[in-house]
């Protein structure tokens, strides 16, 4: 049986899909040379990163500069190496695939990347055309007619009118229609994942909403699963299902996103949520109840908690770096207190 059938006859009783696309369980990955200015000295972008992404669903992922969101994006497709853990995309394993099989792999097109800068990412010599059809090309299963005919349907996807499009050349393009090429190139392949990294990030707030409600049309109709990598939570609330929170190569917190926001359970995200008032109504926090005092202990080890001196909570146990635990269903943190601080919060307003 194929991967594709077994993840089509793996439907709960309820049609919702349980078998993951994209599987990532306890991913490392260090760069050889860290990169000058980088605050982690060691070279580890990722460290046991775990993450599941099922069909047709929008996972965001979310951290600050530097934490390794975009190196998951580049494990993925097979653009670094992982020192250890898995990865495995519609049942395969992806660390089996060596040479020509993982070169076959990526240009056949299932996993797109959309970069955060459309347009240093875009050729600026090509035509919106070639542009749109260079990942086709690269493929090679299609005929030309097909291909020119895929090149406007993608166009139009995107809600670009191919006739007055296909000719221009990047610079011809605003802001927001650059943005667009960008995903008509990455979903002419018709990919099963898309990742995009930072996709409204140079956009103004109108151009920002149309493109994620683009996304999440595209979704629907291409039954695509999208990771969006964010640096602000504000861009995820309305579109994603699920999220990820990242701090310093680590996965600190993930699950359902309303419930994530709402309920944080990591200081981290509640920090982040405190920072982003407008995307929780729900027991609202603020920076000052979650910052370390002056004076708090300073976490030196290189075992301590990542987060151990932000955090207002962290305490001896803090000393190891927690594992991710599960809390309730698809809600999982790693936090020695992440099922307590809250009540501190409360306890010290109360006193
Ligand atoms: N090619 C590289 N060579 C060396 N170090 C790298 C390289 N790419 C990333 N890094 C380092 O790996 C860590 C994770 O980087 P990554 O780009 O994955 O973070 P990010 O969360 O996507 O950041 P940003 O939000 O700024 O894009 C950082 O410390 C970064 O400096």
């Amino acid at each position: 049986m194929t991967a594709t059938r077994e993840r089509a006859e793996a439907l709960d009783h309820a049609g919702a899909r349980v078998v993951p696309l994209l599987r990532v369980t306890d991913l490392s990955v260090s760069y050889a040379r860290p990169r000058k200015g980088t605050n982690l000295g060691t070279g580890a972008a990722l460290t046991d990163a775990s993450l599941q992404v099922r069909p047709g669903e929008i996972v965001g992922i979310i951290g600050e500069t530097g934490s390794g969101k975009t190196t998951l994006a580049r494990a993925t497709v097979g653009l670094v190496r992982p020192r250890s853990g898995r990865i495995e995309f519609d049942g395969q394993d992806m660390g089996a695939l060596k040479g020509r099989a993982l070169r076959d792999f990526r240009r056949s097109g299932q996993v797109q990347l959309v970069f955060q800068d459309p347009l240093r990412s875009l050729d600026p010599d090509l035509t919106v055309a070639e542009l749109v059809r260079e990942p086709l090309d690269i493929a090679g299963t299609l005929s030309r007619a097909e291909r020119d005919e895929r090149v406007a349907e993608s166009l139009r996807l995107v809600g670009l009118e191919p006739e007055s499009m296909l000719r221009r050349r990047p610079r011809q393009l605003s802001g927001g229609q650059r943005q667009r090429v960008s995903l008509a190139r990455a979903i002419s392949t018709r990919p099963q994942l898309l990742f995009c990294d930072e996709p409204v990030s140079a956009l103004d707030v109108s151009n920002r909403n149309l493109v994620l409600s683009l996304l999440d049309r595209l979704r629907r109709e291409l039954d695509l699963a999208v990771v969006i990598i964010a640096h602000d939570l504000s861009s995820l609330a309305g579109i994603a299902d699920r999220v990820a929170v990242f701090y310093r190569s680590r996965v600190v917190e993930q699950g359902p996103i309303q419930d994530v926001l709402e309920r944080p359970a990591h200081p981290y995200t509640g920090l982040l949520t405190a920072f982003a008032p407008s995307v929780t109504h729900v027991d609202r926090l603020r920076p000052d109840q979650l910052r370390p005092p002056a004076g708090a202990r300073v976490w030196t080890s290189p075992e301590a908690c990542v987060f151990a001196n932000r955090c207002r909570f962290a305490h001896d146990a803090c000393a190891t770096q927690p594992r991710p635990v599960a809390l309730a269903d698809e809600r999982e943190a790693a936090c020695h207190v992440a099922g307590e601080w809250r009540a501190q919060i409360t306890e010290t307003q109360e006193s």
